[in-house]
């Protein structure tokens, strides 16, 4: 079969040949790179933004808002995926306080730039959120943060979805993009130098933040107890993990360090990829060599 790869060049033009892209019938796939310089469009889907639902069965209007979470996805898990859905449930339905409706939202991982040391190439990053989200009718993968030139801050990256969003005039009222992040984020802002005050100030002061709390971390402690979030707690979304899932990226990567099973933590296409692109240290050699020794074992 014969695949056609459009991809951004200024990222990915040393890639082309050595990357394994999703394939659709699981068969061999030959890649061909068409150059083209995308367009904010391009790297920014909004084709999965639904239509506004909580103030359409409603006299009352209510703030219609995209979730965007930032991070490394390396791999994407199915706790990421859960903490979309967690949020949605909570905006829209839980929340004691404001409620919002929730009509999409954007998966947005990090450029390699960002330097951390369990990041795999951000192509791989990139399909693996695709294939994780295929079969969700809301949210969407952006492009956009890897195709920069180097690193891009969560406040630059939410303003930019910002604009883009309202120059696509998609509803009749305004749209609100609302940062949607693990406790844990929240809670390295206090870390010094790593983020700026003005974008501490944009993000949790004037955007918006969802959430969500991750076992070992008291957050509306940690709110409360630091003098510039404190400021801000009408804007920020505390979301109670109801069920209790603590499915952590670095314990998926150790698995595969380990050629161990990552079944039901990371969807299975998720797991195939990783699997065919040998990827965080899994060996399809070891693997096979494992299935030999049983086999002749038993
Ligand atoms: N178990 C979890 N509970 C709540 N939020 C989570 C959980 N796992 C990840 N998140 C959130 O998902 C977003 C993306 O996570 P990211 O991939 O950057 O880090 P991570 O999952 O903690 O990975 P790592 O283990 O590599 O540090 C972040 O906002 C993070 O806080
Ligand atoms: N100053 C900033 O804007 C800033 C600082 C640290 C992390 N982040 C973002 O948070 C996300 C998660 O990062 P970690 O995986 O390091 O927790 C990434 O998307 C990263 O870009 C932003």
């Amino acid at each position: 079969m014969l695949r056609i790869l459009l991809m951004d060049v200024n990222v990915l033009e040393s890639e082309l040949t050595t990357i394994k892209t999703p394939s659709d019938s699981g068969k061999s796939t030959e890649e061909i790179s068409v150059q083209k310089k995308p367009s904010d469009a391009d790297l920014i889907p909004i084709n999965k933004l639904t239509k506004s639902t909580l103030s359409d069965s409603n006299s009352q209007s209510y703030p219609l808002v995209v979730l965007v979470a930032c991070g490394s996805y390396s791999p994407i898990t199915h706790m990421h995926l859960r903490i979309f859905e967690q949020a949605k449930n909570y905006l829209m339905y839980e929340s004691p306080n404001q409620k919002f409706d929730v009509v999409g939202a954007l998966l947005s991982p990090v450029h390699d730039a960002y330097g951390k040391k369990s990041l795999i190439r951000d192509l791989h990053r990139i399909n693996m959120c695709k294939l994780a989200t295929e079969d969700s009718s809301w949210i969407a993968v952006s492009s956009w943060e890897i195709s920069q030139a180097g690193w891009t801050t969560t406040a630059e990256t939410l303003m930019k979805y910002q604009t883009v969003l309202n120059s696509a005039h998609l509803y009749t009222s305004d749209i609100r993009v609302m940062l949607l992040c693990g406790a844990d984020v929240v809670e390295s802002t206090k870390i010094p130098d790593l983020w700026r005050p003005d974008h501490i100030k944009l993000i949790f002061g004037t955007i918006g933040v969802v959430v969500i709390e991750r076992i070992g971390l008291d957050l509306q402690v940690l709110i409360e107890q630091d003098p510039v979030l404190s400021l801000y707690k009408q804007n920020i979304h505390i979301v109670p993990q109801t069920i209790i899932n603590n499915i952590s990226a670095t314990s998926v990567r150790n698995l595969l360090a380990n050629n161990l099973s990552v079944k039901y933590l990371l969807p299975d296409k998720v797991i195939k990829y990783i699997e065919d692109n040998e990827l965080y240290g899994y060996s399809k050699k070891v693997a096979e060599q494992r299935k030999q020794k049983y086999i002749t074992e038993c």
